[in-house]
């Protein structure tokens, strides 16, 4: 399973922290930054991991920053990701079982370490229901508007 990982400056330790979890795992991470604690915009390190799950380059994306708020809003701008912010592990597991989320947003300055690894494992470990929910994941895409 290979996943591209984002982040702005208030993510940058906790971003080390999942991909050397993930990497432990057997997991391939693409890392597009930023690697540094030096204030910095959350879009430019948005963009490239929403690409790579919008282009079907990668499994699953996985944003950090203060509140998740900024990486979510940017990652949904893309047609096909269906990002969700993941702040406790049962709204982790429905990110993926009743929306068939392909990027979680995690809150680095309202979570802790430890709630941040299990989270990443749980959206990586959980399926899709499918059903009654795939009907409706079927409508998120807007008309041309
Ligand atoms: O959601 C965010 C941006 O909308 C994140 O929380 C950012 O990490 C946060 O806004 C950064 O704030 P700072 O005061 O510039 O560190």
């Amino acid at each position: 399973m290979t996943i591209s990982i984002g982040n702005d400056h208030a993510g940058t330790d906790y971003k080390f922290a999942v991909i050397k979890h993930l990497e432990a795992k057997g997991y391939t991470v693409t890392n597009y930054g930023t690697d540094a604690n030096d204030s910095v915009d959350y879009p430019d390190f948005v963009h490239p991991v929403a690409l790579d799950v919008n282009n079907k380059t990668v499994d699953y994306g996985i944003l950090i920053c203060g509140s998740a708020n900024g990486v979510a809003i940017t990652a949904n701008k893309y047609q096909h990701v269906r990002a969700g912010i993941c702040w406790i592990n049962e709204i982790t597991a429905l990110t993926r079982q009743h929306n068939d989320a392909n990027v979680m947003c995690i809150p680095a300055r309202y979570t802790a370490i430890q709630q941040v690894l299990t989270m990443v494992d749980t959206f990586l470990d959980t399926k899709f229901e499918g059903g009654r929910h795939q009907n409706r994941v079927d409508k998120i895409p807007a008309s041309s508007c």
